[in-house]
């Protein structure tokens, strides 16, 4: 079995950044010390390289993932090792780490990637969800997460057939709530919008699926594959022993193109890290606060507020302004465990520095 790597998304922006002498392979899925690859030549298990090893040890943001682009040598016995995760563009991580240490693989040594190379983010959101009706809170958190992943979000409100009229309001609702990001109406049951889906996957795009658990995201990928890729997904594998075991594909290429990635982690993923996140999809917010009289106006009714004027004028509804509070704080509170973090970590170093300088004999500066 051999693969067109292009179409798993390899591209000559990546083979540049290729060590010479390695054979370049997707991760479709990772185990203890291993991963599971893509090579052109077929899909094979490596063991990680004590290099690999070595850099995970001092900062799990060094794992291969799932849709790492990884870097195989040849061992004499005839196998793959794994040796080196390539620069990644885009990459979802559990723990505080920000876009910062996207590519370069450095975190704060707390973080842990879920997911690599994703170029779409699909945000599903039922219309109609048991009694309730679209949860457009739920849309901004995941829009701010998918933001901070450096991958683009794309809205899909799902089972959109459950809806009988009013479905033009709620794509409105929807658009006022994530400026700037494309939002899709789908029913994978009648199959509209499952086109439209599928075009943002053009080019061999890698997406992930975001979403409450019943929005339809495995309904969607048997769309997107026109049959049943998720049921047919559990393949069963013979293990060492000559037992059958389940094997849960994480990486699923489709037969149209594009591949989208599904794992147990990213669909738990919920409101780790946002940072900037938060500001793009409360740009509308943002750009009130700018015209507010005091530069750091909290908007809780200091004079010359432009926030609440426009909550007053009914031009922002009451229940976005609170989303983009509990963010606020949220992202706060983030943003101080991570500094406590960082702050450790300075001291470490300066502890580290000032005991080399004492071994070479020179006093501090
Ligand atoms: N009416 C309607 N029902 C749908 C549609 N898509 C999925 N469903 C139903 O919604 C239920 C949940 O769909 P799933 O695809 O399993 O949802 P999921 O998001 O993968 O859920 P988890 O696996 O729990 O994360 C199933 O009973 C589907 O048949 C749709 O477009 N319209
Ligand atoms: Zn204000």
């Amino acid at each position: 079995m051999s693969y067109d790597l292009s179409l798993l998304g390899w591209t000559a922006f990546r083979a540049a950044e290729l060590p010479e002498g390695t054979v370049p392979a997707r991760v479709s899925r990772v185990d203890r010390g291993a991963a599971e690859v893509i090579a052109a030549d077929g899909q094979h298990q490596a063991r990680y390289t004590a290099r690999v090893r070595r850099a995970a040890a001092a900062d799990p943001v060094a794992l291969p993932c799932v849709g790492d682009w990884v870097a195989l040598t040849w061992l004499p016995e005839g196998r793959y090792e794994l040796d080196a995760v390539l620069p990644r563009t885009t990459a979802f991580v559990r723990g505080g780490v920000s876009r910062t240490s996207v590519g370069g693989l450095s975190g704060d040594g707390q973080g842990q990637v879920l997911a690599a190379n994703v170029d779409v983010v699909f945000v599903a959101e039922p219309s109609m969800h048991a009694t309730d009706f679209a949860d457009l809170g739920r849309i901004e958190r995941l829009v701010a997460l998918a933001w901070e992943s450096g991958g683009t979000p794309v809205v899909l409100i799902t089972k959109s057939d459950l809806f009988e009229s009013g479905l033009d309001q709620l794509l409105d609702d929807v658009r006022g709530t994530a400026p700037g990001v494309t939002v899709h109406a789908v029913s994978s049951l009648l199959g509209d919008g499952v086109r439209l889906v599928r075009d943002h996957l053009e080019g061999s795009r890698t997406a992930v699926i975001l979403g409450p658990s019943g929005a339809g995201k495995s309904t969607l990928v048997n769309a997107l594959a026109d049959d049943t890729v998720m049921e047919t997904q559990q393949v069963r594998a013979a293990d060492g022993r000559g037992r059958h075991t389940t094997v849960h594909r994480e990486l699923i290429p489709l037969p149209g193109g594009g591949l989208v990635i599904d794992t147990p982690g990213i669909r738990r993923i919920g409101l780790y890290d946002m940072g900037e996140g938060v500001d793009l999809v409360f740009s509308d917010i943002e750009e009130l606060a700018e015209r507010c009289r005091f530069g750091d106006c909290g908007h809780n009714g200091e004079p010359g507020c432009a926030v609440l004027a426009a909550l007053e004028r009914g031009e922002l509804p009451e229940r976005r302004l609170e989303s983009w509070r509990k963010l606020q704080r949220e992202a706060a509170w983030m943003a101080s465990r991570t500094d406590a973090r960082l702050r450790k970590e300075q001291q470490n170093k300066w502890k580290v520095t000032t005991k080399e300088m004492r071994r070479s004999g020179r006093s501090r500066p």
